[in-house]
């Protein structure tokens, strides 16, 4: 009897130079389900990155991280002085959001990630072995909580995870991708140190002549994060990520690690744009696309509303967001409208690097 592929070694096989999974891959959906829906036979702390995450691993083979629910839809994060963003607790619903936004800006570099109501204590501590959950482990206003393992200003006493409403825990299952992973400094990080260079000074030239970035689609692929950081509001990219199975120079940037989007809809930031403005290039055929998503009956926010109600763990996003996302649409639009006129459309939208002189 021949065995059937499971949708993860679809997945593993359908990554190019140029795209996590194609267009109209049929096994994504599938895979969603899986990540959704397979038995989890082991659960351990994921060592890597600062904040609190599981790596899942099914009965079907597969492996994926999840990070958990920390706070309410409705806890959104001040990013003043009192809240620099730095301390922000991570989103498990901005890795879900994330995936599908990406999706929609036809970039597909996200990692596929939906929702999952575990029980927390039958199928994680029941699968695992951990003894950084075990060790941690307590009873707080009924609910059973554990601190973990990670960064000391993210696993401490005042950031308990726990379950609720009699047991259940609220995961962002995200689909594992094979390594190495690359990461590439990021020339417009919005760390404190980093964001002093760029702030000051138009730094496009500096990142072109940069010989590690001139192969490939790294640079058109960098300046659309940009937008997508844009979008979500995420301060923490301090790197960007090239698989190193597919081509450690050549490969698409991948955009994982969103889980700290999506803090505040009514905080629009516009020097996430300062790739757009400061090279003022752009993907023709994304851009193309994404004039597109401004129309009515197809606008950004109504389609990622409508996307996202498919989740699992939906609401997703207060309805807020849905809103900021078209608000934030027409800013970046704005910035290419002021690069048009400047320079002309043939220099601003390109489709390949030979092009950018
Ligand atoms: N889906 C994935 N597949 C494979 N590796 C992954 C995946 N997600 C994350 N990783 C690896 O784990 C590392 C940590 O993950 P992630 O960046 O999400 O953690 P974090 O705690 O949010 O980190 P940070 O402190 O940088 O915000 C990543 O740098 C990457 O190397
Ligand atoms: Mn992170």
């Amino acid at each position: 009897m021949l065995r059937k592929v499971p949708s993860w070694d679809h997945f593993r096989h359908g990554i190019t130079l140029d795209e996590m999974y194609p267009r109209s891959a049929r096994y994504i959906p599938e895979l969603l389900h899986d990540l959704s829906t397979e038995r989890i036979v082991n659960v351990s702390i994921f060592k890597g990155g600062t904040q609190i995450k599981f790596l899942l691993k099914f009965a079907d083979g597969n492996q994926a991280i999840a990070k958990p629910k920390r706070h309410p839809r409705d806890f959104y994060w001040g990013y003043n002085k009192s809240h620099p963003f730095w301390y922000d607790d991570e989103r498990h619903t901005a890795e879900i959001a994330s995936f599908h936004l990406d999706r929609i800006l036809d970039y597909r570099r996200v990692p596929p990630c939906v929702g999952r109501k575990v029980n927390f204590s039958t199928e994680i501590l029941q699968n695992s072995d951990d003894s950084a959950i075990y060790s941690t482990l307590r009873k707080q206003n009924g609910n059973t909580c554990f601190i973990g393992n990670c960064v000391k200003w993210c696993c401490n006493e005042d950031h308990p995870v726990c379950d609720e409403n009699g047991g259940v825990m609220e995961l962002s299952v995200c689909q594992m991708i094979p390594w190495p992973i690359h990461d590439i400094e990021n020339y417009w990080s919005q760390g404190i140190r980093e964001s002093k260079v760029w702030k000051n000074k138009n730094v496009c030239t500096d990142f072109l002549n940069d010989t590690k970035i001139l192969k490939g689609r790294f640079f058109l692929d960098v300046i659309e994060n940009s937008l997508f950081d844009h979008l979500i509001v995420n301060y923490d990219r301090h790197h960007i990520a090239k698989l190193g199975f597919i081509d450690k120079h050549r490969s698409f940037a991948a955009i994982i690690d969103n889980g700290k989007g999506f803090g505040n809809p009514f905080k629009d930031d516009i020097t996430f744009l300062a790739p757009v403005y400061q090279c003022c290039r752009f993907r023709n055929s994304t851009y193309q696309h994404i004039l597109s998503l401004t129309k009515e009956g197809h606008k950004l926010g109504d389609l990622m509303k409508s996307s996202l109600a498919n989740d699992p763990l939906a609401p997703l996003l207060t309805d807020e967001f849905f809103p900021a996302f078209d608000r934030r649409l027409a800013q970046f639009i704005e910035v290419m409208d002021k690069c048009i006129e400047r320079l002309g459309p043939e220099t601003v939208l390109v489709d390949g690097l030979e092009l950018i002189k």
